[in-house]
């Protein structure tokens, strides 16, 4: 793994949102499409406004989210929701949204449309997570009840999620299509999360589920 530390969250918004917009740019000066994979949470706002605004041919661009929560799109919980609101206005308006997300009661009941709809944009360009102080990234987390089918190396692209810190049930991208991103960055704040990426280089996945996609992954880090 790769640590980047910044000397304040802001900058390190900045100079992150330039990083994932050159390389999309790099990608599509090769390539008729880029495909841009992205997390919710708390920590991408930011990143995403600045994003919003820069210049790109953001219709060449496919983004998703790195996994979703199985709430309604309105819901103050909903990951697609900050998309939305965030991410894609502005220039970026333009960019095709890849739904992780249809109204239904489970996940299980969309998930091969879903799975279809998705396929056609991998492998991920370029490919932004989070991470919880527990060292889940994207919804896998530590205890979940599929995560050891969604670390395994024949998983299929999408899987549910259900564990107790997830809150409502989830669905996720799994590990070996977010390992097999062209360029993979984390994005932290905050010394318990330094301490815990640090903890999770050297350990079991299935305890740890970042360590999955440490290994060609850059961390970027501010207090
Ligand atoms: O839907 C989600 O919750 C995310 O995609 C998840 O994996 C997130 O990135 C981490 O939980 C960190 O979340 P915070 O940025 O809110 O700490």
């Amino acid at each position: 793994m790769n640590f980047v530390e910044y000397p304040d969250r802001e900058l390190m918004m900045l100079a992150l949102a330039d990083k994932l917009a050159g390389e999309l740019a790099d990608f599509l000066r090769r390539e008729d499409r880029a495909s841009f994979c992205v997390p919710g949470g708390t920590t991408p706002g930011p990143i995403f406004d600045t994003l919003s605004g820069v210049d790109l041919d953001w219709d060449k661009v496919s983004v998703f989210l790195n996994d979703e929560r199985w709430v309604p799109e309105d819901s103050p919980r909903s990951n697609t929701r900050l998309l939305r609101e965030r991410l894609l206005r502005g220039k970026a308006l333009r960019a095709n949204l890849v739904p992780l997300y249809q109204p239904a009661p489970q996940p299980e009941d969309v998930l091969a449309d879903l799975e279809a709809q998705l396929a056609p944009h991998l492998p991920i360009s370029v490919l932004l997570l989070g991470m919880g102080a527990d060292m889940h990234t994207a919804s896998l987390f530590p205890g979940a009840d599929r995560l050891a089918e969604a670390l395994a190396s024949d998983a299929p692209v999408l899987l549910p999620m259900r564990a107790e810190a997830a809150g409502e049930p989830r669905i996720t991208l799994t590990a070996p299509v977010l390992a097999g991103a062209m360029h993979i960055h984390i994005l932290i704040t905050g010394a318990e999360k330094r301490a815990a990426v640090e903890r999770a280089a050297g350990m079991d996945p299935l305890e740890a589920p970042v360590a999955a996609v440490l290994k060609n992954a850059t961390v970027h880090w501010a207090e």
